[in-house]
């Protein structure tokens, strides 16, 4: 039976997704997808490629139609939602009209809104207002980004949806980029994005939903993560240890046992060690290495096909 989904007013949830799922032949590009997100949260969308993290957006956008499942933004149908311009979306690959100047074509956007910010407005929150005149065929990769951060703004939003925003843009830009969407969220508004950059996730969102193959396999705030990224990695080979016996160790955070082999995420790799020694005399091949964020993800992702986010969240309440 599908979980009630909560009611409309000022009290919804931003985006609440009930068992999504879509299907492109024998891919399964979104399984079974549950989130609910609340308003003035920031939400990083990470994942390998094709793990389903635009697809999962072009169905809260309403662009794409789920198999089965369900969205509701503020309580709303996605189509209900983006006649009302209660979300702005910067997707992949958006075109921008030929020969059109930027101002052009943000006002052009402006027009199909019933209560837009004026064009001068939306640049200025991109940070664009210097490209004003500028025609879109002459703006590099990066202004291009920008501008179509000033689109998804023109209908002054509550949720904003962008799907990897930053690629293609170097260093300063997407510091200026942060910077103006720093201002977007001050007001309490909500944004999901989708990204490859992990520091980004970590210092711009509160919460990251992992997907992996369509499914939603780590969900948690990004302090979870940090924790986790600060820590040790305790590698060694223990005959006949079982998982439940080096959780007890202090400081372990995870733990994935395969065959005799022990890979230990550990806030104290020497509290763990300390302990780990006299309670398993047999261990051999100790290694002790740091965990950096690229590796968090990995061991979230699974991407030696062993560690879910069910085996990292333990007991500790990874997942939501
Ligand atoms: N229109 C489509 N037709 C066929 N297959 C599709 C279509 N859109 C997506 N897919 C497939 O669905 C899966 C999920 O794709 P999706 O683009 O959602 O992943 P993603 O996480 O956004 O990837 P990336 O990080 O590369 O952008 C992939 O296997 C992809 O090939």
């Amino acid at each position: 039976m599908k979980a009630p989904i909560s009611g409309t007013g000022e009290r919804a949830p931003a985006v609440q997704v009930i068992g999504l799922r879509k299907r492109y032949g024998d891919v399964h590009a979104v399984d079974q997808v549950n989130f609910s997100i609340a308003p003035g949260e920031i939400v990083a969308l990470l994942g390998p490629n094709g793990a389903g993290k635009s697809t999962t957006m072009d169905m809260i956008l309403g662009l794409t139609r789920p198999d089965d499942g369900e969205v509701r933004v503020f309580g709303l149908s996605p189509g209900e939602a983006v006649k009302e311009g209660r979300i702005g979306a910067m997707l992949q690959e958006g075109g921008l009209l030929d020969d059109a100047t930027v101002a052009e074509i943000v006002g052009m956007v402006a027009s199909l809104h019933r209560r837009p910010l004026s064009v001068r407005e939306a640049l200025r929150r991109a940070g664009i207002e210097d490209l004003a005149k500028r025609r879109s065929t002459r703006l590099s990769g990066g202004q291009k980004q920008r501008v179509r951060f000033a689109v998804a703004l023109v209908s002054d939003p509550d949720l904003l949806l962008l799907d990897e925003p930053t690629a293609g843009m170097d260093v300063a830009t997407r510091r200026d980029f942060w910077q103006a969407m720093g201002e977007f969220t001050a007001s309490g508004r909500t944004v999901i994005f989708a990204t490859h950059y992990l520091e980004e996730a970590e210092e711009y969102a509160d919460r990251v939903i992992f997907l992996k193959r369509g499914r939603v396999v780590a969900d948690g705030s990004v302090e979870q993560m940090r924790r986790l990224a600060a820590g040790r990695t305790v590698r060694a080979v223990i005959p006949g240890v079982t998982r439940d016996a080096v959780l007890g160790l202090p400081g372990v955070l995870n733990v994935e046992v395969r065959h005799d082999k022990v890979r230990i995420v550990s806030a104290d790799s020497d509290a763990t060690l300390h302990a780990m020694l006299p309670a398993f005399p047999q261990a051999r091949g100790i290694e002790v290495s740091a965990v950096g964020l690229d590796e968090v993800f990995l061991a979230i992702a699974g991407g030696d096909g062993t560690a879910t986010g069910e085996t990292l969240a333990g007991e500790r309440g990874w997942r939501r």
